[in-house]
């Protein structure tokens, strides 16, 4: 797959531009996004995340270009669509009908969406199921999760397709059986944000502790073996069955006292909503977001998937 089009380059369309070209040096990639600043954006942010290639040279080559309307983005030779356009459902169904019409028969159709599923994407389309999600873990460019989410119209070819385009590239695609809203990974990661933002509301701790407890446990542990895996080396030579056998009276006691905050809650006794709690203790902690975020993030990021790869392989 060489040919592909992408269709908004903000944080995410730009980190899949990165990968792309990346893991694919071949690859031609025409952006096509309204921004105006579109140009500069690019050549602020991609090179960040293209570590040795020149983006200079890649829109000199004609090997990255942009386009101002969808219909000089896409072209018969277009491989892949892929979309990384507002998280609204009113623009990227009716994007695809267009995209549709443009775009080959063999043309792949793909939305980075955070949580509409295809089904919903794809209502007006001709062959709905051509529409298949390729949900990334932000920055793509480096995460290696591809949550695959077809519609129960997208056919079977298209989704083992998107699988070995990213498997192809040593990242991981898991497929998801059904949709649901916000898929698996952003439900998981919600439903941890809850209890945490409920604890801080609670005055348990704060935004910082919460951080703290986190990176100093489940992020390390969990990025070596998950919860399921985890929890059945937990229950030492019973496995997962000893484990729950042991702590399933701690386990509902925590599920039953878990919180069950809404976006629009006041904070305990008044004085605001919680979310703006939350957030202040955050700005409080962190400051301003910063460029060199992202490259602490990046290069700790590539690191620690390095390392982690290096270990498990030596274990297997
Ligand atoms: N930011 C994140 O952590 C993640 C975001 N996503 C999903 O990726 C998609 C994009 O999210 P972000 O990159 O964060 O948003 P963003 O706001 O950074 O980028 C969206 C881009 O779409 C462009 N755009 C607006 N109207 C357009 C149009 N008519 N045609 C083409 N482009 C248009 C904007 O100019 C902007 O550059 C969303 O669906 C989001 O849910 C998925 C995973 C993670
Ligand atoms: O956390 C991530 O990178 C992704 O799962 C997301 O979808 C983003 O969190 C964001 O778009 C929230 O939905």
């Amino acid at each position: 797959m060489s040919n592909i089009t992408l269709i908004g380059a903000g944080t995410i369309g730009l980190s899949f531009c990165a990968l792309h070209l990346t893991h694919h040096p071949t690859s031609k990639i025409i952006i096509h996004d309204p921004r105006p600043d579109l140009a500069a954006h690019i050549r602020a942010l991609l090179p960040g995340y293209l570590l040795t290639l020149s983006v200079d040279a890649l829109l000199a080559s004609g090997q990255l270009r942009t386009a101002p309307t969808l219909e000089e983005a896409i072209t018969p030779e277009t491989d892949i669509v892929q979309e990384q356009g507002p998280e609204n459902p009113a623009f990227k169904t009716a994007l695809w009908p267009r995209v549709e019409a443009l775009a080959s028969d063999a043309c792949l159709l793909w939305t980075s969406t955070s949580g509409i599923p295809a089904s919903v994407q794809s209502v007006d389309m001709k062959d709905p199921g051509r529409l298949c999600v390729v949900h990334p873990f932000n920055p793509p460019h480096i995460m290696p999760l591809i949550e695959v989410v077809p519609s129960p119209l997208t056919s079977e070819t298209l989704v083992q397709k998107a699988v070995d385009y990213f498997e192809g590239i040593q990242y991981k695609p898991v497929v998801l059986r059904k949709e649901c809203k916000g898929f698996v990974l952003n439900r998981l990661a919600f439903a941890l944000l809850r209890e945490a933002c409920h604890l801080v509301r609670e005055g348990v701790t704060d935004v910082k502790g919460i951080d703290e407890i986190v990176e100093n446990s489940l992020g390390i542990r969990w990025s070596i073996k998950g919860p399921f895996a985890s929890y059945h080396d937990g229950g030492g030579k019973g496995g997962l069955g000893a484990f729950v056998a042991n702590l399933e009276g701690t386990i509902q006691n925590c599920w039953d006292d878990a919180g069950t905050l809404g976006m629009q809650d006041e904070m305990l006794g008044g004085g605001g909503k919680w979310k703006d709690e939350v957030v202040r203790q955050t700005m409080e902690a962190y400051g301003e977001v910063k460029e060199q975020n992202f490259v602490v993030r990046d290069r700790v990021s590539r690191d620690v998937i390095k390392t982690i790869r290096e270990g498990k392989a030596k274990t297997d």
